[in-house]
């Protein structure tokens, strides 16, 4: 098993009466892409932000390299507030030398690699403009350089490909895909799905500040329902209506989708397909991670509802048990 890099462990967080992180645990491994996603407010920005100190949790412990973050571990971080956080007025390359040297770098050691992340992010023509001058897209851009510049050995960066135009995009994944591939655990939050789909190791799924799941994508699928993708050229359109368990998602042409609820036997499925005539295609489909977010989100409020009812009900009874006394 590999090696944990970062780890965050049994991490709470509350504002006031508001619990926005509630014993997150997850790692992240040297050289992996891991996603993290989750609903608006779910706690993905909090625990970031505890993770590089900006906030101290109410209790867990975030560790790197096996021992409990500390200033000089953080200052080996390259981060990527959900606010941005670069000073407008200043010029890109002065901005980004400063920041290298505020991580300890030579000055010449800044430079170079200040130049080096500006030519890489594509942002030359804007090296001697003042930040705020630049479009949101470029500034982020800016921003990403401003996380890399100290050549940090983890990246933690919150929404960096929100806003990006599709060119800008690629450029940003390519540019995270070379860190992972030099060693560097990245962790990064989106919105964008299909994105992490394509970009991601590993996938966390945040709700209600809990880790509700977590794994490669195809781990994720294995606890979802299954779906099936049939080719049965001479069967009618209702062919697979009254299977039970099944759910005909979908029909193009002769191939039909379906999905399986669990426990349903897909050999009866095979056996009505069969039933119609030839057979040419019967093959699981791994669904794609939006449907597996969806239905793994779903089934994480609907048990939550279900513990919250169970709890009133119990408080409700101790408390008509507590007024007959
Ligand atoms: N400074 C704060 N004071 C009070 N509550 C806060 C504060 N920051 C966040 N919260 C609350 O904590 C919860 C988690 O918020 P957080 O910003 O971590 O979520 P998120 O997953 O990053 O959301 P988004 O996808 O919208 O950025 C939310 O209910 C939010 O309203």
């Amino acid at each position: 098993m590999a090696t944990a890099a970062l780890e965050v462990d049994r991490v709470r967080k509350s504002y006031g009466k508001r619990r926005a992180v509630d014993d997150m645990t997850f790692d992240i491994r040297p050289g992996e892409l891991f996603g993290f996603v989750g609903s608006n407010g779910a706690g993905k920005t909090t625990t970031m932000r505890i993770i590089l100190g900006v906030l101290t949790p109410d209790a867990g412990e975030v560790r790197w390299l096996g021992r409990p973050v500390d200033f000089a571990a953080r200052r080996q971080f390259g981060y990527m507030p959900e606010e941005r956080g670069l000073y407008p007025r200043m010029k890109v390359a002065e901005h980004l030398r400063y920041l290298g040297e505020l991580h300890g770098m030579s000055r010449a050691g800044a430079r170079a690699a200040a130049d080096r992340w500006i030519e890489r992010l594509e942002v030359s023509s804007y090296a001697s403009e003042e930040v705020q001058n630049l479009s949101l897209g470029n500034q982020q851009r800016v921003q990403l350089a401003a996380a890399l510049v100290h050549e940090p050995k983890a990246l933690v960066l919150d929404e960096p490909f929100s806003g990006l135009d599709p060119v800008a995009v690629d450029v940003m994944r390519d540019v995270l895909a070379e860190r992972a591939a030099e060693g560097v655990p990245v962790i990064f939050s989106s919105h964008q799905l299909a994105l992490v789909e394509r970009v991601c190791h590993r996938v966390g799924i945040v709700g209600g500040g809990r880790l509700i799941a977590c794994g490669t994508v195809g781990e994720l699928s294995e606890s979802a329902e299954r779906r099936l993708l049939v080719d049965a050229p001479e069967a009618g359109e209702n062919w697979a209506a009254g299977l039970a368990g099944v759910e005909v998602l979908s029909r193009e042409g002769t191939r039909t989708r379906l999905r399986l609820a669990k426990g349903a036997d897909d050999q009866r499925v095979l056996r009505a397909a069969l039933a119609t005539g030839p057979v040419s295609t019967f093959v699981s489909e791994q669904p794609p991670l939006t449907e597996l977010y969806r239905d793994l989100v779903t089934r994480d409020d609907a048990a939550s509802a279900e513990t919250a009812t169970a709890g009133a009900k119990g408080t409700a009874g101790s408390e008509s048990e507590g007024g007959g006394r």
